[in-house]
This record gives C-alpha cells, structure tokens and sequence, in this order.
C-alpha cells in the first residue's frame, strides 16, 4: 500500500488520516515514518521490550507496541502549545532494540549502546518501555552526550532508588540509586513527582534524601496544584540538561490499569500532561516512558495516556528546536497560567501559524 503521508518544512510527517483510515497499516508511533524511511531524525522514538527487572506482574515487555497502536489518534496538531511538532522537526520510530531477555547485564549494556548509537547524529530519543530498569543505561548514554551528570525528573509512583532485589542491583526499582552511584544525575537537579504509597520503611526515604532527591508527592500535587508543582521544579532545575523519566504507574490505576506495580492515589493524566506542558522552554535532551503492561490494560486507557504523553514531550523538543533556547522567558500556554505575560521570541512563528 502506498503510504501518503503529511510533509512540511522537508519532514516527513505521520500518515495523513484523511487519505487513509487511522485504524490502517502497521503501526508506528503516530504513525510518524520508520526511521530507515527518512534521511535523519532530530527525534527518534524507540521501543525496548524488555522486562527481566520486574518484581511483580511481568507484562512491560509488550508495552511499546501497545503505545504504538493506542498513539493512532493523535493529530498533528497540539493546540496546548500552538505547534505542529511533526512539522517543527523530523521525529521518526525505529522499532524495537533487540535485548536479551535472560540477561540483565547485557541487555543494559546493548541499551546503552543502542542509544549512544541512536543519538550519534545529535538527534534525541524518546524511549518506549519496556520496565524501569531500561532507564539506567539510557540516563548513561545521555549524560555522555550531554558531557557530564544531567538533571532529572522522575514521575512515578515509587522512588525508584532501592538498593537491591533478592540480591540484584540492576532491577526496575533501583535504577536512580545506582545512576546516583555512577555519578551521572546532577543530584542538585534531581527530583521525584508523584510518589505515593507504602514503602519498606523510613529508611527509603532516608536515603533517597541523602541521593539528593527532592519529592512531589501525588498528595503534594493534589494540594499545591500543578501551577506551583510546575514553579517548584523549574526552579530546581533550571536550564540545565534535562531527562524525564515517566513511570505510568505515576497516573492512578483508574487512568492507567496497565502496569505492573499499581498503587493507590495517583495523579490524573490531566495533571501528568499539563505539568509536562509547564516545561515549555526547559533543556530536554531526552525520555522515557516506561511500565505499560497492556495484559492488565482496559479499552487501552494505558496505552493511550503514555502515546499522549509522548506527544507532549516529543512537543516540547520540537518547540525548543524552533524557539532556541528561551528558557527563563515567559511564553506560552504555561506561563499564562502562571499568570505572567505570554512572549515568543522574535521572529518565532509556529509552521503554519501567524
Ligand atoms: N519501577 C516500578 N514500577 N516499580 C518498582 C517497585 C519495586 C517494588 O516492588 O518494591
Ligand atoms: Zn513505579
Ligand atoms: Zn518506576
């Protein structure tokens, strides 16, 4: 079947949805083009099935093609943020690595060397997992490309930053304790938002302060809101480089089923996506989504919050590709919520717009 697909700008754009129906063809992320159909990728989307790291339901393993057939409806167009991101810049999906599902440590080893390999051309990633403990080998590659320790955002319901699992140190709830020891996080920049639930004891939290994190709670968020949630990070973070780490067990089980490790009291993906939209401006280098287990999904309400989640993120990139860097500068859809005077800079104009 011939693909006829939506160009602008010299990108090569999803497959245009009124030529043929959304619900057609192989699924890619978007529908965006595979990555060999395109010349270069400003930003690749890639899928790591792999789940060995898992102390619960296994399932993650299957999550990046859920996302990827839950992501047909997305248009492209996001008005939150008035920006054709797929015009602004060429995103393209390549697949799946292949990981080694019998070995933890060389599975974190091929996933950092796909993604050292994926980024070579100064493009960025945006990873499908997969469960949490794919992040620690995509947070080394990235703090190599960005020349030094990065900061973070990690939304998720746990923290992540255990030591060990009957004996493992590489599992899906250690990994930022070992990007900590690895000396690759800027532990200035560092912070949780949306953890809930109970732990093993005070200690977690103990040593998680001791790392450097900082904590939004899912209570926290509830009570202070996502204005001043969005206020509290940026000014943590600054402008420096930036990963986010998504955890969909960050959303509630009533927005997000399909996961291995539910807990109670979470955010909505209302909150998720406009405290990602507050980013605007911010020096994202990089993301993960990851802990989409489509065995325990309902109506792919999973599947399509985190292909809704990608597409803010994948936004804010390609908005920042056009913009330059403005951090600091007041603009857009987050900062009139915030109450401060709406700017672009000059000369800026979305593709398509003004
Ligand atoms: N990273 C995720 N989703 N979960 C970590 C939970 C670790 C535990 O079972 O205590
Ligand atoms: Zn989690
Ligand atoms: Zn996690």
């Amino acid at each position: 079947m011939e693909e006829l697909r939506i160009e602008a700008n010299g990108n090569l754009g999803p497959i245009d949805s009124s030529r043929i129906p959304r619900y057609a063809g192989v699924a890619t992320y978007a529908r965006l083009p595979r990555l060999d159909q395109v010349a270069r990728a400003d930003v690749t989307v890639v899928g790591v099935p792999f789940d060995s790291g898992v102390s619960y339901r296994p399932g993650a393993r299957f999550g990046a093609n859920h996302v990827r057939e839950a992501s047909r409806l997305l248009r492209p167009y996001n008005p939150a943020w008035d920006v054709s991101p797929f015009e602004n810049i060429q995103v393209a999906d390549a697949g799946d690595m292949a990981v080694n599902p019998f070995n933890i440590n060389e599975a974190i080893d091929t996933i950092q060397q796909n993604a050292l390999d994926l980024t070579a051309g100064g493009g960025k990633l945006v990873t499908l997992g997969g469960d949490h403990t794919i992040a620690l080998p995509l947070l080394r590659a990235a703090a190599e490309r960005a020349g030094g320790p990065i900061a973070m955002l990690h939304f998720d319901a746990h923290l992540d930053t255990w030591d060990t699992y009957f004996g493992a140190e590489y599992t899906h709830g250690t990994p930022f304790r070992r990007a900590v020891e690895e000396g690759i996080l800027d532990t200035e920049a560092i912070s949780h938002i949306g953890t809930r639930g109970p732990l093993y004891g005070k200690k977690d939290l103990d040593d998680d302060h001791r790392f450097g994190f900082g904590i939004v709670t899912s209570a926290d968020v509830y009570y202070q809101g996502v204005l001043e949630t969005v206020a509290k990070v940026r000014d943590r973070i600054g402008n420096r480089p930036l990963y986010i780490s998504v955890d969909i067990d960050v959303l509630d089980p009533a927005h997000a089923p399909g996961t291995g490790t539910p807990e109670a009291g979470g955010i909505t993906s209302r909150e998720l996506l406009e405290i990602i939209r507050g980013f605007r401006g911010m020096n994202l280098v990089g993301a993960d989504i990851v802990e989409v287990a489509p065995a325990y999904d309902h109506a792919e309400l999973t599947g399509v919050a985190a292909s809704h989640v990608a597409y803010e993120l994948v936004t804010l990139m390609a908005d920042n590709a056009v913009a330059g860097d403005r951090f600091g500068e007041a603009n857009g859809y987050a900062a009139q919520a915030l109450g401060q005077e709406a700017r672009r800079p000059a000369g800026f104009a979305p593709a398509g717009k003004e």
